[in-house]
């Protein structure tokens, strides 16, 4: 899921030019392909046997005539029931049986404090739902659901399985997305005590309805829904297509962005997600993740003589420099993706990170006050330029690289530490080590490719000045 606010939102294209609005931005973009067909078990399934003709029942329309529920390596799927040709609407889910937060039963909305956010109010909704049991109008979809023990998201992990990953930003984002389940949950129990069949649902409890809503819903330009039946599609990382939300007829849709035959599994893309954040709000990774990054941390030491005057620097800048530069704090975080060519310009090395780099190697005032003039002089942005003394150049990314060296030996030291499979260990356990290695293969494949990026650049750097010192010594 892209979290409000924290994660940035992208628009999704579909290969095929649709015939209305793209949504703006999606929790899950579908995308689709029979990639993982070998793993598509499409084992009949008897119970989601009457989801379908329940939900057209409900929708008073048909929703899909070419897909089917079938089981398959990740749970329920959607296989094609009949040949799908390119540009095929495979299915039309009208918004009236979308649960969004109009959903929630008013005389809870009432009394829940203006603080709880969107996820937990769908949350609070399917929570509501379950506890009807078969008197909800939503029964067959509630009983879909991912139950506690089939969930594998870091939320749910223990201290010893989320040490495995300590290594990696996905355990700090586990513990922040932890306590504010906590504080939700703290701030709507006063709510739920207010009606006896609500009030025996757990902290536990909250926490599952809410990975369902993070794992499942979408964003679109009425905000956040889940879309049943169309949640049943499991994600494929190379595929290309999209769910579409139609505001004026007011249906989202699939269309197929290729052929499929019959049986095959329809698979889609949630979006260009980290194997970080598939474990925080899917519960799963993917073996070998284009879209894998690593969080960087540098910051101002306290025993630089120059910190006050880095600080002031960063600090007193005018507001849009210091947004441009990305940082004003002596203590930032940069994101690195990996860099595709070990000789190319670096893309995937975020400018501002170089450019904290050469602020932090400055070691004089007058570096600084020159690093300033020059930014005002140009967009105002700090330090996004190579220094004209390629030596000090050199240093701050000498320094870059051997921050980055340090983080790969603590990956290689975390990965070297997994516990080894053995068939003692749970299912449960296995399936989450594996995942912890390849989220930590992932990120240290990231920090491989910065670190040889950096290496190339500074033997660049070293040659060109050797290069100006010999020609220099020969006048
Ligand atoms: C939107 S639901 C898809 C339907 C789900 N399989 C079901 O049984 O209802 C997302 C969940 O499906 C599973 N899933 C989807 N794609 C997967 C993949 N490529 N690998 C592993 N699990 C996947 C994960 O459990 C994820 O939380």
């Amino acid at each position: 899921m892209l979290h409000c606010g924290s994660r940035i939102s992208k628009l999704c294209r579909s290969p095929v030019t649709p015939p209305f609005n793209f949504p703006r931005r999606l929790l899950i973009k579908f995308e689709f392909s029979s990639l993982f067909q070998a793993k598509g078990l499409n084992t009949y399934d008897e119970e989601s046997d009457e989801f379908l003709p329940w939900l057209e029942r409900k929708a008073r329309t048909k929703i899909s005539s070419m897909l089917s529920i079938g089981k398959s390596a990740y749970g329920r799927s959607l296989f094609a029931s009949e040949n799908i040709r390119t540009g095929d609407c495979i299915l039309k889910v009208p918004y009236s049986v979308e649960i969004t937060p109009d959903n929630l039963l008013p005389k809870i909305r009432a009394i829940l404090s203006d603080k709880i956010g969107t996820v937990s109010k769908l949350a609070i909704i399917l929570l509501v739902e379950r506890k009807m049991g078969q008197s909800s109008g939503w029964a067959p979809y509630i009983c879909c659901l991912p139950q506690h023990g089939e969930i594998h998201s870091t939320i749910f992990w223990s201290e010893y399985e989320l040490n495995m990953i300590c290594q990696s930003s996905v355990y700090q984002e586990t513990v922040n997305q932890k306590a504010k389940i906590e504080k939700d949950f703290a701030a709507v129990v006063p709510a739920l005590q207010q009606f006896p069949d609500l009030e025996s649902i757990t902290l536990q409890d909250f926490m599952c309805a809410y990975f369902s809503v993070t794992s499942r819903a979408w964003e679109s330009t009425k905000g956040l829904s889940l879309i049943p039946f169309t949640d049943f599609m499991n994600h494929d990382g190379v595929s290309k297509s999209i769910v579409l939300f139609d505001d004026d007829k007011m249906f989202s849709e699939v269309i197929a962005d290729r052929n499929y035959a019959p049986g095959e599994e329809v698979l889609i893309n949630y979006g260009k997600f980290p194997n970080a954040m598939l474990l925080l709000d899917f519960g799963f990774t993917v073996p070998y993740n284009i879209h894998d990054q690593v969080q960087i941390q540098l910051s101002i030491p306290h025993d630089d003589n120059l910190r006050e005057m880095k600080l002031e620097l960063l600090q007193h800048l005018t507001p849009k420099i210091k947004d441009a530069v990305g940082f004003n704090c002596p203590e930032d975080t940069f994101i690195i993706k990996e860099v595709r060519s070990p000789r190319g310009k670096g893309k995937g090395l975020p400018q501002a990170l170089r450019a904290f780099a050469r602020l932090l190697c400055c070691n004089s005032s007058q570096e600084l006050s020159d690093l300033a003039m020059e930014a005002a002089q140009i967009d105002g942005r700090l330090a996004r330029r190579p220094l004209k003394d390629s030596r000090r150049e050199f240093k701050a990314h000498k320094m870059l690289s051997s921050h980055i060296t340090q983080l790969m030996q603590k990956y290689d030291t975390a990965i070297k530490s997994l516990p080894v499979n053995s068939p003692s260990m749970s299912n449960t356990f296995t399936l989450r080590r594996q995942m912890a290695h390849d989220l930590l293969t992932g990120e240290l494949r990231v920090l491989k490719s910065a670190s040889i990026w950096l290496n190339n650049y500074c033997a660049v750097l070293k040659s060109t000045s050797n290069c100006r010192s010999q020609w220099k010594n020969r006048i």
